[in-house]
């Protein structure tokens, strides 16, 4: 038997640091939404326990990623102290996402391997102990888990109703350039206990409810919303690596570009265009510009999450 889900490139269309924690952690806001790009984990039953990489981005895994730091193999040694009665099996992890660049590949797999593990053991992907590894392996394995656009609180374990947003035509844009999310945080220079000042002291709180957000087909309502938040982390990162920066305003600049904003703690910059032909050209312009750039022209929003 073998099984295959799709990990879809997580995207934080808002990013809002609230306070650092007395542990260290930083409390965030976030809007999370899908892409309709990512990673393909496989499942085959009754196979070894190994875990085989295949495509593109599989050699930016350290000692090529098999090893138990992966997430995928993390995931199942996580579940199966919650749920002991685990399928036997291996994986085979598609990796297309760059690696530690802002978009959670690593958990969006994770959150993949404990979709199909549960599924092979008969369990509903709602089931608690899902949700309590989700929450165990990282911090946005919880969001990853169902994929569905949505705000997330704390440190990614508290999650809001799942909102629909338009389907948005996108790029995801990443220089290359490694940016370690603990330096990023540290940028922010918060003491422990310390609340983050947005600019203006603005009440800038993102509601849980669908009913505070703009309607499902609601283009211009979105955008508006989304223009009136934005990425707390992007400074910190930027200063880092001024080159994503530079690639956000080259993407702002692009005709037909609606929003275009960091992702995470960096370096990935997505970009929500109008129609699929700017997006198409802003694609072709940015690749003749910067040929070793990632860039990946998807959907964001819509039935990708
Ligand atoms: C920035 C986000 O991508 C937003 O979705 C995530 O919160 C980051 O999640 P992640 O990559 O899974 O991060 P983790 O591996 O859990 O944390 C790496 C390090 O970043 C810092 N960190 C991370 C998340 C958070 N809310 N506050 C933090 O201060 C901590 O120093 C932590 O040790
Ligand atoms: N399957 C995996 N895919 C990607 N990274 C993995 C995987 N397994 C382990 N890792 C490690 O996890 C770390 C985070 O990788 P990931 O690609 O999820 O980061 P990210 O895109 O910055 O995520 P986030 O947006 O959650 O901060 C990297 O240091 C990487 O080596």
């Amino acid at each position: 038997m073998q099984a295959s889900a799709f990990a879809p490139a997580k995207i934080n269309l808002i990013l809002h640091v609230r306070a650092r924690r007395a542990d260290g952690y930083h409390d965030l806001e976030s809007l999370v939404s899908f892409a309709a790009t990512g990673d393909r984990l496989t499942f085959v039953a009754d196979s070894d326990q190994s875990l085989q990489l295949t495509g593109p981005m599989a050699s930016a895994l350290i000692d090529g990623g098999s090893g138990a730091g992966n997430l995928v193999t993390r995931a199942r040694a996580v579940l199966h102290r919650h749920l002991p009665d685990l399928p036997a099996g291996g994986f085979i992890l598609d990796k297309h996402l760059p690696v530690a660049s802002g978009i959670g590949g690593g958990s969006a797999d994770a959150a993949a391997a404990l979709r199909l593990l549960a599924d092979g053991a008969g369990i509903f992907p709602d089931h608690p102990a899902l949700l309590r590894a989700a929450a165990e392996i990282g911090a946005d394995v919880p969001v990853c888990l169902a994929g569905r656009s949505r705000v997330m609180y704390g440190t990614g374990a508290d999650l809001g109703p799942p909102l629909t947003l338009p389907a948005f035509p996108a790029l995801l844009a990443n220089p290359g350039i490694a940016v370690p999310t603990p330096e990023v945080f540290r940028g922010l220079a918060l003491a422990p206990g310390a609340r983050f000042t947005p600019p203006g002291d603005m009440d800038d709180a993102l509601p849980a409810e669908p009913e505070a957000w703009p309607g499902a087909h609601d283009r211009a309502g979105w955008i508006a919303r989304l223009k009136a938040g934005r990425n707390d982390l992007a400074g910190p990162a930027e200063a880092i690596a001024p080159a994503i920066a530079v690639l956000r305003e080259t993407l702002a600049a692009c005709p037909g570009c609606l929003l275009a904003r960091m992702s995470g703690s960096g370096a990935t910059v997505f970009a929500l265009f109008a129609d699929d032909a700017t997006r198409d050209a802003a694609a072709a312009q940015l690749h003749a510009r910067y040929p070793e750039y990632w860039i990946a022209a998807t959907v964001i929003g819509g039935d990708a999450g």
